[in-house]
């Protein structure tokens, strides 16, 4: 929708040196529309203040920013981003507060949490009736299209919710990241319920310490006036529980709110009772696998029955949650030469421990000769504190490990993996730098009943590495490379 000079001095409480209607807002100088508002932020690695000229030839009329602009007409806030943030909420009229949004954090289990929370309301609802964004897909009604972030900029999140409004969408499934709450993206969006899976060692390039990723993660509990359901089995999780009034517990904890018992693997998925505070045991069965996807329908089913839904709609939906992309998606090419492929997300050594410890159930029951053979690696410039450990828990659990490059960004692969290969153990572990040269080997060493896990990438569909980007997506080269065997 259009603002105008008033309306945009009101939400901004400054004042604006411009008359007239305003179309959009934006923070990225290449994405301004004609009769726009580019909004400039002082990054980590650059100031927008150097874009507001090109912004203005690109058809901005007017730049906020947190000083004045030589030549350039500017309203001067304390906060870009903050202006940012309330300038998209106002540009989409506020979409949130007519929509249920549920928020779903952690370190890890985000995006299949949201997945299963959006699965279990699309069945339970009409696919037509939910929208989804997360770190893999943003889901629109039937409409799926690729996502760029996690939580994308705050005109990213308020335009897709205004669009998923428009299009009929009444439950909005909101991954987000503690980037998102710290650096003001989801600012003045209206969350109905949250969820927490779990805090452990990551992304601590960004934040100060684990507490200040904490108390980021915890905002998201501090501003959800509705329900709230944390994990009664992390520490962090107990922690938001006796901090944040309001906020019950799922987990497999004897004091947790919502108690999760019985977990037992079950034809190709998992089977788990849930007591929920009433006293009712629900019989849970779901396609997904391992005890944290335990967790993760669990954490979701307690926050949809605290939100009303009908106990045994949630049960028949909970059957029926679709395959997360990436998240231990089996490549259905591998079943006929006898052995299993799975491809995961899993890039933090706790998530690796998690991941591979369900592999190593799902080896055991392929024969006593079933081996477990893991190809994985270490991003570039992200938490190099993980590396070692990450190369400790495979080779705690994988009987052939292959380390090799995951998004390196600018840094050098051989030295990523170098720090890797210094937490594991040299007598099951090699280094094949090349990924795809790296999945390949493990391809050939796999005899029928071995599981061969691809962790790191999941969906994704790009490698970034210090030579440039290339295409490459894991379920794809292990397709191409069985076919070429
Ligand atoms: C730490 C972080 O999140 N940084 C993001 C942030 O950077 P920044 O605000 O410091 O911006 P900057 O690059 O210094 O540029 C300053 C400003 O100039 C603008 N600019 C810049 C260049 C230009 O030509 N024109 C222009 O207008 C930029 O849009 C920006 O507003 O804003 C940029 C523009 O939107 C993002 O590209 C950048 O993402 C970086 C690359 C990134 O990798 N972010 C990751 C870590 C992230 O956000 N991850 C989380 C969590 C993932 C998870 O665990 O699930 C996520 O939510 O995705
Ligand atoms: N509840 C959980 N606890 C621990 N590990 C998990 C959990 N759920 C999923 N995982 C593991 O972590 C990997 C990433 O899961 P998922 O993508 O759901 O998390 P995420 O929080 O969205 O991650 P990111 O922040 O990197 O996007 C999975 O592929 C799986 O191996």
């Amino acid at each position: 929708m259009r603002l105008n000079s008033a309306a945009i001095a009101t939400v901004l409480s400054t004042e604006v040196p411009v008359e007239g209607d305003f179309t959009a807002v934006t923070n990225a100088s290449n994405q301004v529309q004609p009769g726009g508002v580019f909004v400039a932020i002082k990054g980590f690695t650059s100031d927008g203040a150097k874009y507001a000229p090109d912004a203005i030839c690109r058809g901005a009329r007017l730049v906020v920013a947190q000083e004045p602009i030589d030549g350039v007409p500017t309203a001067v806030v304390p906060d870009a981003r903050v202006a940012l943030a309330q300038l998209a909420c106002a540009f989409a009229g506020d979409p949130s507060h007519e929509l249920t949004v549920y928020g779903v954090t952690g370190t890890n289990g985000k995006t299949t949490s949201s997945y299963v929370l959006h699965g279990i309301l699309s069945a339970a609802y009409g696919e037509d009736a939910t929208g989804l964004l997360t770190t893999a897909e943003i889901v629109v009604g039937r409409h799926r299209e690729p996502a760029v972030r996690t939580t994308g900029e705050a005109p990213v999140v308020q335009g897709n919710l205004r669009r998923m409004l428009d299009g009929g969408a009444k439950h909005v499934v909101l991954e987000t990241s503690s980037h998102g709450l710290a650096l003001h993206r989801v600012l003045g969006t209206r969350y109905a319920a949250a969820l927490f899976t779990n805090l452990t060692r990551d992304h601590l390039d960004f934040h100060p310490d684990m507490e200040d990723y904490y108390r980021t993660k915890r905002r998201l509990f501090e501003r959800t006036d509705g329900p709230k359901l944390v994990n009664a089995d992390d520490e962090y999780g107990r922690r938001i529980a006796g901090e944040v009034d309001g906020t019950l517990t799922y987990g497999a904890s004897a004091d947790a709110d919502y108690r999760i018992s019985d977990v037992r693997l079950e034809g190709a998925g998992t089977a788990f009772t849930l007591k929920t505070p009433a006293g009712q045991s629900l019989s849970f069965r779901t396609p997904l696998l391992g005890d944290y996807n335990v967790h993760n329908v669990a954490g979701a089913s307690a926050l949809l029955l605290e939100m009303g839904m009908d106990a045994d709609t949630l049960v028949a939906a909970a059957q029926t949650i679709p395959q997360v992309p990436g998240r231990f998606e089996r490549v259905p090419a591998a079943a006929d030469r006898g052995f299993e492929v799975i491809v995961d997300y899993a890039h933090t050594d706790d998530a690796l421990r998690a991941l591979l410890e369900v592999a190593r159930e799902v080896t055991s029951t392929r024969g006593d000769d079933a081996r477990l053979i893991v190809v994985y690696g270490a991003a570039g410039e992200r938490d190099p504190a993980k590396r070692a450990p990450m190369g400790t828990v495979a080779s705690r659990l994988g009987d052939i490990n292959i380390i090799t490059t995951d998004d390196a960004y600018s840094e050098d692969p051989q030295a990523i993996a170098d720090e890797v290969m210094s937490g594991a153990d040299s007598s099951n572990t090699a280094v094949v730098l090349e990924r795809r040269e790296a999945i390949r080997q493990a391809l050939d060493e796999a005899r029928p009943g071995d599981v061969v896990v691809v962790a790191g990438k999941g969906h994704e569909r790009v490698q970034h590495l210090p030579t440039g980007d290339i295409d490459f997506h894991d379920p794809t080269v292990v397709t191409e490379l069985l076919a070429d065997r």
